[in-house]
């Protein structure tokens, strides 16, 4: 699971008015991404049929590179389509629920915000946490405020060797600072829906994580 989420990105068509998300995850995937999670959601994001078409097409080239493909709060389209996981926050789908109606193999992901949340999600049986916002992001219009390296290092201190995946406002400037505090892997959106060149803004941010030595 670590290994799955050292460089994992996120996107909707929401992210990327003005370019062909398809075209974005190629990119990413070809640079080395190692775990992607679908997340069509807010004011310009597609619905109903036009949203599960693009979760397809976005899967197939998921597939074609081996790369886990996640969907983000939608569980029915996550069964529906074969993806390889969900992702839930804490005011979403419980995860009580979430564990009966989900296939055995399906990857489960837990945002959490506090050591106290982080803990729930283990006993609930979350395979990792999603844990931020680390740094400010104008991405999520809804972002709580940023935990920062404190917060995530007194949650690796809380939950010993579990999967954390980092979130939120995480670039090529922090990367291996959230690295050192305590982070498995980063997670990230505007850093690559943005870039002018993917594969460098990838291959810088795998820098930040390849030179941590913990
Ligand atoms: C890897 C990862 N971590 C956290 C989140 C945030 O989930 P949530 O709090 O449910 O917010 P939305 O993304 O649904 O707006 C995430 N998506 N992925
Ligand atoms: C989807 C999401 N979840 C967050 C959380 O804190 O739970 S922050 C966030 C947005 C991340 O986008 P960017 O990499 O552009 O900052
Ligand atoms: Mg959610």
């Amino acid at each position: 699971m670590k290994e799955e989420l050292e460089l994992y990105f996120i996107m909707g068509s929401q992210n990327c008015p003005d370019k062909d998300p398809e075209d974005i995850l190629e990119h990413a995937l070809k640079a080395g991404i190692t775990m992607f999670q679908f997340r069509e959601k807010g004011e310009r994001a597609r619905v109903g049929e036009a949203k599960r078409q693009l979760a397809e097409r976005l899967q197939a080239r998921c597939r074609a590179h081996r790369i886990p493909f996640i969907v983000n709060d939608d569980v029915d389209l996550a069964i529906a389509i074969g993806a390889d996981g969900v992702h839930v926050g804490q005011t979403d789908e419980a995860m009580q629920v979430v564990k009966e109606r989900c296939p055995e193999h399906f990857i489960i992901g837990v945002s959490a915000q506090n050591a106290e949340e982080a803990k729930k999600a283990i006993r609930d049986g979350a395979h990792y946490i999603g844990v931020g916002p680390i740094a400010a992001t104008r991405t999520k219009i809804d972002a709580k405020f940023p935990i920062g390296l404190t917060g995530l290092r007194e949650i690796r201190k809380q939950v010993g060797d579990f999967p954390i995946v980092a979130i939120g406002g995480i670039n090529q400037k922090n990367a291996e600072a959230v690295r050192q505090a305590g982070a498995d892997g980063i997670s990230f959106i505007s850093v690559l829906t943005k870039a002018v060149n993917i594969r460098q803004a990838v291959d810088e941010l795998k820098m930040g994580m390849e030179k941590m030595h913990r």
